[in-house]
């Protein structure tokens, strides 16, 4: 029998999305997700798609990503999915700092392994969860292939002027210290499709790509290589996010740290887990935040103005990085679903040649399916929404990488 499928695993800070894919077709067999992982009351969440059963749910508590993995393995073991199966060509897992050692999806072996567990410093919210989720997949399989896809590869083509702080090169380069950038498997699909969505080749496009999920960043995309990228050493730089503040002077760590007498561990988890959205207004779901606005609250409306402004400045910095833009692509949990971040993202920007189309960005049901335009026939900029799909392009990179075949192209 020929193994043909492939199990990706999404592992974050405190949840883990997974998905089971028949290559063949591209079909979904399953797919699931464990969320508040650590807590009293995890959950997990399992839809076996190919059979067409119903969704299950399982309240109970999760320790640690390792219990969530093994949850996950006992739902899809239900199914007749388990690790074991003999159709099971690979795991595909996403890791998120791959440094500069990774510029290609990777199989996994013990030195890539200490390279990941290297790169903890450097992503403490990410690369641990990463590789508990590898080393808990090769005790539930130790033959099967496990692939490591990286956040980091995409920016890796991003030119020295961008990657390079303005900092002492020598004391850098002993620490490593540059832009890395993140989202990059995200950035990397939704350009693409961007430029099929446009009806050209990618190679010929210029897109800038903001993908607004709750960690949150922009790419300047050109003819298919990044360019720039708003994450730097870390996923803390750049757009304002969920609970991540992005860009801030860096003697605000000095000040806090001299002033307010804090630890640099302290303002570490001031940064990373309460602020953005979340320490701003206190809410980092947007559609509670808008919610908040509609009733008129002040707090949401300035964490609202805030993220915006944000946005609106890195347009205008990537359409000066790119000279020439082709479009504009929103992607992730709130630039696929929230009409008013995009409205706002690129009101008043004709002089740039953007402009949204009210009826086309609000639209609802079927119409707002898959990759599309919202901006009005003839700009000169398109602004489109593409959603992202992290899983089905890990999937591609780990089946190329396991049976020699071309990664791309994609449907
Ligand atoms: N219908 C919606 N309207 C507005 N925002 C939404 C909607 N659905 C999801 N979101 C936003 O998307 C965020 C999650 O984005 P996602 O890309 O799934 O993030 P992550 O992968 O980082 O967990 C939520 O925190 C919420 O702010
Ligand atoms: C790199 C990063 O920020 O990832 P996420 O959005 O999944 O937190
Ligand atoms: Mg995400």
């Amino acid at each position: 029998m020929t193994a043909t499928r492939v199990l990706v695993l999404n592992s974050g800070s405190s949840s883990v999305k997974y998905q089971l894919l028949e290559m063949t077709d591209e079909s979904r067999l399953a797919a699931g997700l464990v969320e508040r992982i650590g807590e009293r009351q995890s959950r997990l969440t399992h839809t076996p798609l190919a059979t067409g059963g119903e969704r299950r749910e399982r309240v109970e508590e999760f320790a640690d990503h390792e219990a969530a993995l093994r949850a996950a393995a006992e739902e899809l073991e239900a199914d007749g999915l388990g690790l074991d199966a003999p159709e099971l060509a690979a795991i595909g897992h996403r890791v998120v700092h791959g440094g500069r050692s990774f510029t290609r999806p990777t199989l996994v072996d013990d030195d890539v392994l200490a390279e990941i567990r290297r790169l903890v410093p450097v992503a403490p919210l990410h690369n641990p969860a990463n590789l508990t989720g590898i080393t808990t997949a090769q005790v539930l399989n130790p033959g099967l292939p496990q692939v490591a896809v990286f956040d980091t590869t995409f920016h890796t083509t991003m030119p020295e002027h961008a990657a390079r702080y303005a900092i002492d090169v020598e004391t850098a380069d002993a620490h490593r210290v540059r832009r890395y950038g993140f989202h990059g498997t995200s950035h990397a699909y939704v350009s693409r499709r961007t430029a099929e969505l446009l009806g050209a080749d990618p190679a010929d496009v210029n897109v800038i790509v903001l993908h607004l999920g709750n960690g949150a960043s922009v790419s300047a995309v050109r003819g298919g290589r990044c360019v720039d990228t708003s994450m730097g050493l870390t996923p803390l730089e750049g757009l304002v996010m969920g609970t991540r503040s992005g860009d801030v002077d860096p003697a605000v760590v000095f000040h806090l740290v001299r002033v307010a007498g804090m630890t640099v561990d302290e303002v570490d988890e001031l940064l990373n887990k309460r602020s953005g959205l979340v320490g701003l207004c206190g809410d980092n779901d947007m559609r509670e935040i808008r919610r908040r606005i509609e009733e008129g609250d002040e707090r949401a409306r300035l964490a609202f103005d805030i993220y915006i402004h944000r946005i609106r400045k890195y347009i205008g910095a990537y359409c000066a990085v790119l000279g020439r833009v082709d479009a504009v692509a929103f992607t992730a949990g709130v630039g696929e679903n929230s009409p008013p971040v995009r409205e706002a993202a690129l009101a008043g920007l004709e002089g740039l040649g953007l402009a949204v189309d009210p009826a086309a960005n609000a639209a609802e049901g079927p119409a707002a399916e898959g990759p599309r335009l919202i901006s009005p026939r003839g700009a000169r900029v398109a602004a489109a929404v593409v959603p992202t799909d992290e899983e089905l392009e890990i999937a591609h990179q780990t089946y190329a990488l396991v049976t020699g075949a071309d990664a791309h192209r994609t449907a």
